[in-house]
């Protein structure tokens, strides 16, 4: 028996975040109710920390307009975090009304990307994350921050890794607890992976970082096995494979959840989730929106 490898984590924590990032670019409105049992299928499938909505404006993400009464009807277990994005401060206000355990900000190392997500420069993100950290902080809420296109942009191609490092950076000082490294646009390959992590880790721990891989060129896991190998032990993924931006045109889903465990489960490393109540929540999601799943572990366990 080969040993296992002394750098890899003996435990991950998968940051879900399918009922968020994988459903807010679907182009049919999809009703809270089967947001509702999505998200209670995966807390039932034991993920701990789960991103179940967004308060961003409804005329730029129309399919979150829904996410204040899906917080509202989840059936919550004590031990999950159910977090939400928020933009700026009138969305972090809608979080804190609607119950959002934790919440998020997002940033770009991309100024177009940034100008087009989120209608300001990397400057004034900043300035306006600023104060929504602020008022976080005065309600003991927890904030995790995004940097978006960290290894590459739609609109500009390359990012320099510095520039990833500074934007991730700024968010730790202003007192994210953790930075989520995203290949918004999923062009990433293990040297870049690791180029990146280098400089980002010249200013942040290992400990404190998470990475947010889309498989859009099916380098996801390569990607993340790179990652773990480097010290990162927190990983974001989404059930089925769900998602894609909506300003990140031929952007495909976020690496599936279920690729991501049956991955682990090889490299012995501790998840806590019940793979095959993680399969079947998969499926329901997959049903319900009339296509298989985006992942080539959940279609072989189905087609047994
Ligand atoms: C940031 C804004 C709001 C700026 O949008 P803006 O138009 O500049 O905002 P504004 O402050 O000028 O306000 C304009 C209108 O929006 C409303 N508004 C303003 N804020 C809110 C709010 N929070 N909730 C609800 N409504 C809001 C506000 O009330 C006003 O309404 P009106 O008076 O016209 O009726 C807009 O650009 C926006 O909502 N962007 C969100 C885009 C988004 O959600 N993108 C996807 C998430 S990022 C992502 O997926 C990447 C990630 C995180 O997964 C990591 C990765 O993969 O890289």
């Amino acid at each position: 028996m080969i040993k296992a490898n002394p750098r890899l984590p003996t435990q991950v924590k998968l940051v879900e975040v399918g009922p968020r990032d994988g459903l807010q670019n679907e182009s049919v409105a999809i009703d809270a109710s089967t947001k509702v049992e999505l998200v209670d299928r995966l807390t039932d499938a034991g993920l701990s920390y789960i991103e179940t909505g967004s308060f961003v404006s409804p005329k730029w993400v129309p399919q979150m307009a829904t996410s204040s009464d899906v917080f509202a009807q989840i059936r919550r277990n004590p031990k999950v975090t159910y977090a939400a994005l928020t933009p700026n401060l009138q969305g972090l206000q809608a979080a804190i009304a609607a119950g959002a355990d934790e919440v998020a900000i997002f940033g770009a190392a991309s100024q177009s990307f940034s100008q087009k997500n989120i209608n300001c420069s990397i400057d004034e993100s900043l300035e306006r994350f600023h104060d929504v950290v602020e008022l976080a902080k005065q309600h003991d809420l927890k904030i995790r921050g995004y940097v978006s296109c960290v290894l590459g942009c739609p609109y500009e191609g390359d990012i320099a890794p510095e520039k990833v490092a500074e934007v991730a950076r700024a968010l730790f000082a202003m007192g994210c607890y953790e930075i989520s490294l995203g290949d918004t646009i999923g062009v990433g390959t293990p040297h870049k992976v690791q180029e990146m992590l280098v400089a980002v880790n010249k200013y942040i721990p290992m400990d404190k970082l998470a990475v947010h891989f889309h498989d859009t060129y099916g380098q996801a896991l390569a990607n993340i096995y790179t990652a773990l190998n480097m010290g990162i032990s927190v990983i974001d993924s989404s059930v089925a494979g769900l998602g894609g931006c909506p300003y990140a045109k031929g952007a495909s889903g976020n690496v599936a959840t279920e690729d991501v465990v049956y991955l682990l489960d090889g490299l012995g490393i501790d998840h806590g989730i019940n793979f095959d109540l993680l399969l079947k929540a998969g499926w329901f999601i997959s049903d319900k929106l009339e296509r298989p799943a985006i992942s080539k572990v959940s279609n072989a366990m189905r087609a047994k």
